[in-house]
């Protein structure tokens, strides 16, 4: 996480900086509020930036649950740091709660892969991010995270292979057993 603040007005500038280095006019009707826009696009992709993950995991449920929590298909929009082009896809994101460990809200998984999310990012990175989010404030016993993304870097430009999906996990604790693991799985691919 970066610590320096989004600095718009310097952003402004440099988006002016890159249509005049491209050859366009950002003085032309099209153009003329491009800069302030582009700004604000970026500031909301990279909100998480500025956002505190262990915030998002505070909401304590107070609930006695030793079995595995599992939200599916939470929609993952992020960008690509090596060519600041989006990525997207799904994310998985399964717990079991510690003896001493918390139950957190259902939604806070959802959130906290958003705040991961919206960076410069690798999928990688997001993948174990969140499964290290999850050990530091629920002290679970076990986590796993799973994200199939299409990288635009790689659809639109580059290779140029539109419909190949990477697909990330990182697992950790109980669900390293590959049983648990298995089961956990097997969830995650039901109903597709
Ligand atoms: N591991 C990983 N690689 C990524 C991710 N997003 C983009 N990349 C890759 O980053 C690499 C950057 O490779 P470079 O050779 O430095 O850049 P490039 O010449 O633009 O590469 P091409 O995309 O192959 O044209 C590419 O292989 C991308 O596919 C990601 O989330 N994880
Ligand atoms: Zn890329």
């Amino acid at each position: 996480m970066t610590t320096a603040a989004f600095d718009a007005p310097r952003a402004e500038a440099a988006v002016r900086e890159l249509l005049l280095a491209l050859g366009e006019d950002p003085d032309r009707e099209g153009l003329r509020d491009t800069p302030a826009r582009v700004t604000r696009a970026w500031a909301e992709l990279l909100a998480g930036s500025f956002q505190d993950p262990t915030e998002v995991l505070a909401t304590d449920f107070g609930l006695d649950h030793d079995e595995l929590v599992l939200v599916k298909d939470i929609e993952v929009q992020s960008t690509c740091e090596h060519h600041l082009l989006p990525f997207h896809g799904l994310a998985h994101v399964g717990y079991i709660p510690g003896p001493h460990g918390r139950v957190t809200g259902l939604s806070k998984l959802a959130r906290i892969v958003d705040v991961y999310s919206r960076r410069l990012q690798l999928q990688e990175r997001i993948t174990s991010q969140v499964a290290d989010a999850l050990v530091a404030s629920l002290h679970p016993r076990g986590v796993i995270v799973v994200l199939e993304c299409e990288h635009n870097c790689m659809s639109m430009r580059g290779v140029r292979k539109p419909g190949a999906k990477t697909v990330t996990s990182a697992v950790r604790g109980s669900l390293r057993n590959a049983a648990t693991r298995a089961e956990a799985m097997s969830l995650i691919m039901a109903d597709r």
